[in-house]
């Protein structure tokens, strides 16, 4: 079993993206420039905006962080992308998720000017993800792809099972695996709460992705020997013998599962830091107007 290190793969990334800015600002160009919008006092949310923030420091990007109470307004929230849209000074913007439920989501992600949609949830960077058009990629399912190619995991004919299908992970890691690229090329099976006898399928899989946040979910018998499994859960499930009072599980129930596995990602260390690399990577790529002119 060879444990699939998101930790040092981040790392690695993270140093590249750092030579190509400070490159970039030895030929007298300018830093990139990430804002990221942050609503409410979720402890989660604010641990990961808090890393994308010190990851923008680490690698040379410039970045501004914009913090709203819960209860702003969703038209304070529009005004504030808008204002966004229009500052040439901002190459990338985020609005962390989840939202509060008086804020349109769907409406927030649409004002959003695309060519500045890191995160790659606007309707017309999805569009051209799934037709094969230039587009950013949502970081998660790019930092599965990039996980699959550093280690060089063979995924063509192979039959890949994702179980969840939200629109941050589940639905577009299965279009990126189906699709004629490397990673990609795989027969693909979408599960969700609907499926009836989830094992059967699961069972199937050469490779395994898992994004439903339901700690520890998928057993050893559900997984196939030899399998690659990809893990996407964090959950913070209570635990009194830590000092913060809770732990990270992911979906996989890694203690009984690992040994089967020719590949498998640890929670944490795995998919969650190649997130916020792979933020970085299309924040950088919106500098350069690699992708949307
Ligand atoms: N606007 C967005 N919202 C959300 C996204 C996103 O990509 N864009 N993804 C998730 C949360 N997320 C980033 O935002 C994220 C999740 C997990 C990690 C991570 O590094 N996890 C670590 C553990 C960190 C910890 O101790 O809590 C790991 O797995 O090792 C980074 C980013 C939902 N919202
Ligand atoms: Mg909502």
């Amino acid at each position: 079993m060879i444990l699939l290190d998101g930790k040092k793969t981040s790392e690695a990334i993270q140093s590249e993206i750092a030579a190509e800015v400070a490159q970039i600002k030895a030929e007298g160009g300018k830093a990139p420039h990430l804002a990221a919008i942050l609503v409410g006092n979720d402890g989660g949310s604010m641990t990961y905006v808090n890393n994308k923030v010190l990851a923008c420091e680490r690698v040379g990007f410039e970045s501004t962080l914009i913090h709203y109470d819960t209860e702003v307004t969703e038209e304070e929230l529009l005004a504030k992308i808008k204002e966004i849209n229009q500052d040439d000074t901002v190459d990338g913007l985020i609005v962390q998720l989840p939202l509060p439920k008086h804020i349109n989501a769907n409406r927030v992600l649409e004002v959003m000017d695309y060519k500045k949609d890191v995160d790659g949830f606007h309707p017309v960077n999805v569009g051209h993800m799934v037709v094969g058009l230039p587009s950013y990629l949502p970081a998660t399912p790019y930092g599965i792809m990039e996980l699959l190619d550093r280690y060089k995991i063979e995924t063509k004919g192979k039959h890949c099972v994702v179980v969840g299908r939200s629109n941050i992970v589940g639905l577009p890691v299965s279009i990126l695996m189906s699709k004629c690229t490397f990673p990609g090329d795989a027969t693909v099976t979408i599960c969700h709460r609907h499926t009836v006898d989830l094992a059967s399928h699961t069972r199937q899989a050469d490779i395994l992705i898992v994004a439903v946040g339901q700690p520890l979910m998928i057993k050893a018998d559900m997984v196939k020997e030899g399998a690659v499994v990809i893990d996407v859960g964090t959950t913070r499930v209570p635990d009194a013998t830590r000092e913060r009072g809770w732990r990270l599980r992911g979906d996989v129930d890694f203690d009984n599962v690992a040994s089967k596995c020719s590949y498998i990602t640890p929670v944490p260390g795995g998919v969650g830091p190649l997130t916020i690399s792979m933020l970085l990577k299309n924040t950088l790529r919106a500098a350069k107007k690699e992708v949307h002119a």
